[in-house]
């Protein structure tokens, strides 16, 4: 018998609506509305000061969700905050390894706290670390790695539990065009392989028009503007009346103005995240 009640819409990886959060008197997420489509690599793209990072820090549960809603794959960020937890993997800004360890000691450790059931556990740390390239060096301390490897590492560390989302916090700044390559590829040979979705900021304009499926670019606590890369910048090349496509950088400079140049708000490249992570890798 055939039934003609239709299935559930399949919940979105991540929807926040009006999410506002505040540090003292900072608002870093002022309202902010954004939905991650299922299998989708989104872009959060922004100034520093932003809110990105706050706004991640609301969807993995580190941080309360003091107004507004947040969901992962319809759990409540809120009330459901272990059953979020066990949707993501999150690769910080901050270094999640440890240098005394080797690789492999350090994806194990994560798989353990992250309940990763002890019989699958080794198989699943050397199939992370597989995933990131970094097998033949699995049993190097991880302070003999070089800063691509340290990132890819993170990545393994994330990977291990298998999330449906993987939320990463600038996974390039920092590294060479090469290693920034490398990190992309094997994140998109993970999600090739299993259809996880993907929650990424970055800083670098030209790495979000050639990865991310739909960027949304904030500034000041709010996404600006929302549209795959192509969309965005044809819809500014449309507003200028011009026939060469402007770059997502320049869409960026269209939607912020002036606030660019805001010396709390930052720049694109603004050097303090650079040396944040010369700092993390060192
Ligand atoms: N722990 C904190 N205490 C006080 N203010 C904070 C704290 N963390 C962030 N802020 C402020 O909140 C605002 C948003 O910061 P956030 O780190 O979320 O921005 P971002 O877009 O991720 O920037 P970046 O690109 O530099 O990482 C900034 O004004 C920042 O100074």
């Amino acid at each position: 018998m055939t039934s003609d009640i239709p299935a559930p819409p399949a919940a979105d990886a991540v929807t926040c609506t009006g999410l506002t959060y505040a540090f003292g008197r900072t608002r870093a997420v002022d309202g902010l509305d954004l939905t991650v489509r299922e299998g989708e690599v989104f872009g959060l793209l922004g100034p520093n000061g932003a809110g990105k990072t706050t706004a991640l820090r609301c969807v993995t549960t580190l941080l309360p969700v003091p107004a507004g809603t947040v969901r992962v794959f319809g759990r409540d960020a809120a009330g459901e905050r272990m059953a979020v937890r066990r949707l993501l993997g999150y690769v910080p800004q901050q270094l999640s390894a440890d240098s005394g360890l080797t690789g492999r000691e350090n994806v194990a450790l994560f798989a353990r706290v992250f309940d990763v059931r002890r019989r699958e556990r080794a198989e699943r740390v050397t199939q992370a670390l597989a995933a990131v390239g970094l097998t033949d060096a699995a049993d190097r301390l991880a302070k003999t790695y070089s800063g691509g490897m340290v990132r890819r590492l993170e990545l393994a560390q994330a990977l291990v539990s298998a999330p449906r989302l993987l939320i990463l916090d600038e996974p390039t700044i920092g590294l060479d065009p090469i290693a920034r390559t490398d990190v992309w590829d094997h994140i998109n040979a993970v999600r090739a392989a299993t259809g996880m979705s993907v929650l990424v900021t970055t800083h670098y304009m030209e790495e979000a028009d050639q990865y991310c499926d739909r960027v949304g670019l904030m500034h000041r606590g709010r996404v600006r503007a929302l549209g795959t890369p192509a969309e965005l910048r044809r819809g500014l090349a449309e507003r200028r009346g011009t026939d060469t496509l402007p770059t997502l950088e320049d869409v960026f400079r269209d939607v912020a103005g002036s606030g660019l140049q805001d010396p709390s708000g930052g720049g694109f490249r603004d050097v303090r995240s650079t040396r944040r992570t010369a700092h993390r890798v060192g």
